[in-house]
């Protein structure tokens, strides 16, 4: 499903926090939302999944207005902090967030086996989640985010705290997340990050300096690398971004 993002500002307490961004994500893409901490990636994607309302512009999922509660169903969100319960097992844990759901017993066992495989935690599915290493706790988030098979799936700083080798892995389950059929926003401040994606939209004090697809992107550097078109679009990143 086709993303719209027209005009949409938002400050908190007088301060401008998200200015004027306008860009449309197509349907079947990853998009990233690259930019350094503190540049609005997150209040971004509350905008989006209507989890606070814009002070001005408008945000569509296909030709559907948001906020809308029929809508809600079809989004996946993946917070930045994991919401999982420790006490519980990784089944335990998809198990209460597919009750939130309201998916059928049956289906819902199946579809438990289904995102355990992809996000490759059916071994540990009876294991308690404080015994989870950081990654393991990442994967079981997305699968959680998952379970319902959304259309639409948003990712606020999946990787943070993970090592190289297992970034890979999670960046393969998006690859295969996506060729499923759902549309995923990933929010990152890991400039590699972004040759993962389809298209990227990068974000600075709140505004929107690029938006392309990643190819067209990188032609625009002389070194290949994303970080330039922040240096150029800045002067500086002083404060902030990462490599
Ligand atoms: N509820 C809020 N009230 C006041 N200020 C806020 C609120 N939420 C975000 N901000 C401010 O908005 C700015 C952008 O924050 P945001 O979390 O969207 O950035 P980010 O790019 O996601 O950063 P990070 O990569 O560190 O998560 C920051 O200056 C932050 O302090």
């Amino acid at each position: 499903m086709e993303i719209t993002v027209s005009n949409v500002s938002k400050s908190f307490d007088d301060k401008n926090v998200i200015n004027d961004i306008s860009f449309t994500i197509p349907a079947g893409t990853i998009c990233c939302l690259l930019g350094p901490s503190g540049s609005g990636k997150t209040t971004l994607i509350r905008l989006m999944i209507g989890a606070i309302g814009a002070d001005q512009g408008s945000i569509r999922f296909g030709d559907v207005p948001m906020p809308d509660m029929n809508m809600l169903k079809k989004i996946g969100f993946m917070p930045q902090n994991d919401a999982l319960y420790d006490d519980l097992s990784a089944e335990a844990n998809l198990t209460f967030f597919g009750g939130l759901y309201h998916l059928g017993k049956k289906a819902l066992e199946e579809r438990i086996d289904e995102v355990l495989a992809i996000v490759d935690l059916t071994e540990h599915r009876r294991k308690l989640v404080k015994n989870f290493s950081g990654g393991m706790k990442k994967r079981l988030s997305l699968a959680a985010s998952i379970l319902h098979s959304p259309d639409l799936l948003f990712l606020d700083e999946p990787t943070v705290g993970i090592d190289p080798v297992l970034r890979r892995t999670i960046w393969e389950q998006f690859q295969r997340i996506k060729h499923a059929g759902t549309t995923i926003i990933v929010s990152t401040h890991v400039m590699d990050e972004v040759t993962e994606c389809d298209r990227a939209a990068l974000i600075y004090n709140g505004s929107l300096i690029e938006y392309d697809a990643v190819p067209t992107l990188l032609d625009k550097t002389e070194n290949g690398r994303v970080d330039e078109l922040f240096f150029m679009a800045s002067g500086s990143v002083e404060g902030g971004a990462e490599t």
